[in-house]
């Protein structure tokens, strides 16, 4: 006998899980049955003694009465169970697919889109959630008909006898419309979950729509399946209008043969006019055969749909160990020969890298080089298809989730605060201690909201950190900002931030590196970036190029290797080694000042230097620095300098002194054309 497949042991599970409620169901409608086939037997008997005035008539129809009231109340109960069972079939499916999505690794989830899994979620769950009452029903939609043969059987043999030549006919009928209409069903789901995915697409990215005017272009798109969807709707509807029509036909006349023999049998003494009343009575239950028709219908639908649900419930887990890590551990990160596989393409190949406890790591490259997915091994988001992932020597795998999830903080570009009008931006801020640990205080959210400039907007809020999430407007910074908010409150021992800051303003980025060096709660730091900046202050560079760590170091040593300084460039898209026909003396920065002053911190305005260009002239200095008093503007060369530091604004060359992670309080002094410090001007050359 084959196996049961993953969406059958879906539904068994849910029958399973249900099956209070089905046995009541399943009670009920049995109940029922047994009314209906006794009511016509009651009924005819009363009309016997009725006929006959015999003795006892009244009771007889105080018993068929009493069975059509029973009757009723059983329906009553089955219709009522039947929609619980539906919805506690539905909630527990729905459940397992949502496990089956949230416990997988974010990339098997991917292939599903935000509407396809919508789609499954809603609709599918819920027809699948018909199948446990379907099932029950189909039992009773069985019962009465096969009740209601034996029946005409007693009454007289004959009306069976004509009654069950028919039926291999209503059989056949049923058989064609079950296999068509699954065939039907599974097309029109498909298509059903292709055009809600794609509507939910399209709303995600709205604004690029609007801003390209492809509007019509789009809703083309989302209605490409209607076509398919209209076929297999139509074709759904044939079958089960083709089913009805036979049906139609053929019910009738069985009823009216079996009628026709019981009238037979009366004209010849064998049959009483009440047996006449309970054969066509018992002849319309039987042709009730058609109804499991429904059950049928809703059971094929239940099946395709689950088909559907099951494939999110039976995305591969990430399995969890039960090791701890050591107390009190430094945070040392290991990868050893780590390699991801994704559709056959390695991404990251061959990585090896040691991170010391409490040290700070950029993790720079091109577009493409695989930093998000060394980001995403680091802190298990995904698991590597070769190698090992260490933190404090215990490898990731063998973490149980809570501690696994404890340990790591992470932030990303474009951070996604769940919960929506539920839950406010304080609450989705403090569960960034993760699950285990319980929600971080207010005072801790507030905190860590301060350390990276996001309280004060969040005060602006109507209602502050009590605003819920959906109704705050947030601008792709602000986002940002709550998103490292969020990763800040964690204690955690590894603070992983994926192009985090690729939204913020400099002065902003400035303020949250800063934050991060003085936490009171030191921990080691991948930091995936784009920026020279960002690099220049790590403790140290992984330079990564397609999928293999190309060299690490001080960014200050790395930054002598001119195809290094090319991954900053703005001609990043220049190949690697072409960066060496770069002469330094043809080098040209472009300074990039966005720098806040201060006035309270007497902070000296800063010029970023980030990129090298070829032609001299096209130097571009750019300083909008507000000099107020003695203030002075300096031009941050990839250095992290510190408050009142002296000012320089970088000119041709560069050296790579010029770029180094320089100590708190030292200058971050270049030599350069421009060495004046621009006050209270903005400067453009
Ligand atoms: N699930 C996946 N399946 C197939 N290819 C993938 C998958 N995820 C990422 N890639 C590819 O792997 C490569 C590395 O991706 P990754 O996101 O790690 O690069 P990155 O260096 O972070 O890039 P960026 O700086 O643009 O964010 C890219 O070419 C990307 O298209």
């Amino acid at each position: 006998m084959a196996s049961p497949t993953g969406s059958d042991r879906l539904l068994i599970g849910a029958v399973r899980h249900t099956a209070g409620f089905t046995a009541a169901l399943l009670l009920c409608s049995v109940a029922g049955a047994a009314c209906s086939l006794a009511v016509p037997a009651f009924a005819g008997r009363t009309l016997d003694l009725l006929l006959r005035h015999g003795p006892g008539a009244e009771t007889w129809l105080a018993w068929t009465a009493a069975l059509l009231a029973a009757e009723i109340l059983a329906e009553t109960g089955a219709v009522l169970l039947t929609q619980l069972a539906n919805a506690r079939a539905t909630a527990w499916i729905r459940l397992r697919a949502l496990t089956g999505l949230l416990g997988t690794a974010p990339h098997r989830a991917a292939p599903h889109s935000g509407g396809d899994v919508a789609a499954r979620l809603c609709v599918n769950a819920t027809d699948s959630g018909t199948a446990p009452a379907a099932l029950a029903t189909l039992v009773s939609s069985v019962l009465v008909p096969a009740g209601a043969l034996v029946a005409l059987a007693l009454i007289h043999p004959w009306t069976a006898v004509v009654f069950a030549a028919g039926l291999p006919l209503l059989l056949l009928l049923l058989r064609a419309f079950a296999s068509q209409s699954s065939d039907s069903v599974g097309r029109y789901q498909q298509a059903q979950g292709a055009m809600a995915a794609r509507l939910a697409e399209a709303l995600g990215g709205a604004r690029t729509i609007a801003a390209a005017h492809t509007a019509r272009r789009e809703e083309e798109r989302i209605l490409a399946p209607l076509p398919e969807l209209a076929l297999h709707g139509s074709r759904m509807w044939l079958v089960h209008g083709r089913a009805v029509a036979r049906s139609g036909v053929l019910l009738p006349l069985l009823t009216t043969a079996v009628v026709a023999v019981a009238g037979a049998g009366l004209a010849a003494g064998d049959v009483s006019v009440g047996e006449l009343l309970a054969a066509s009575r018992y002849a319309a239950l039987a042709a009730g055969i058609g109804g499991v028709a429904a059950p049928l219908g809703t059971l094929v639908r239940a099946r395709g749909a689950c088909r559907r649900t099951a494939e999110l419930a039976r995305l591969e887990p990430m399995a969890h160990g039960c090791a701890v890590l050591p107390a009190d551990g430094p945070g040392d990160l290991e990868l050893r020969g780590v390699r991801v596989v994704r559709g056959g393409v390695p991404l990251i190949e061959d990585v090896t890298l040691a991170v010391d406890g409490g040290s700070t790591v950029a993790v720079v490259g091109r577009s493409g080089a695989g930093k998000s997915t060394l980001a995403a091994v680091a802190g298990r988001l995904t698991d590597p298809d070769a190698g090992r992932v260490l933190l404090d020597g215990v490898d990731l795998a063998d973490l149980t989730a809570a501690e696994l999830r404890g340990a790591t903080a992470y932030a990303f570009a474009r951070p996604v605060f769940d919960g929506g009008a539920t839950v406010t931006i304080g609450a989705a801020l403090a569960a960034g201690t993760g699950p285990a640990q319980g929600p971080a205080t207010p005072e801790r959210v507030e905190e860590a909201a301060r350390a990276v400039c996001a309280d004060a907007f969040v005060r602006l809020l109507p209602r502050g950190y009590e605003t819920p999430v959906d109704e705050a407007p947030l601008s792709g910074g602000e986002a940002q900002r709550l998103g490292l908010a969020r990763a800040f409150v964690s204690d955690g021992r590894l603070m992983i931030l994926d192009d985090a800051t690729s939204s913020l303003d400099t002065a902003t980025e400035r303020q949250v590196e800063r934050a991060l060096a003085a936490s009171p709660r030191p921990c080691t730091r991948l930091i995936v970036a784009h920026r020279v900046s960002t690099a220049a202050r790590a403790d140290r560079v992984v330079w990564m190029e397609a999928g293999r760590v190309r060299r690490t170091g001080p960014h200050r040593l790395l930054w002598e290797d001119p195809e290094y300084r090319a991954v900053f460039t703005a001609e990043a898209s220049t190949p690697a080694g072409e960066g060496d026909a770069v002469a330094p003396e043809a080098e040209a920065v472009a300074a990039e000042a966005d720098a806040a002053t201060s006035e309270a911190e007497g902070e000296a305005a800063t010029a970023e230097v980030g990129a090298g260009v070829r032609e001299p002239e096209a130097v571009t200095v750019e300083v909008r620095a507000v000099v107020r008093g003695s203030e002075a503007a300096t031009a941050e060369c990839g250095s992290a300098v510190g408050e009142s530091e002296a000012v320089t604004a970088e000119g041709a060359a560069v050296k790579p002194e010029a770029v180094a992670l320089a100590p708190e309080g030292e200058a971050g002094a270049a030599e350069g054309k421009t060495s004046a410090p621009p006050t209270g001007a903005e400067v453009r050359t």
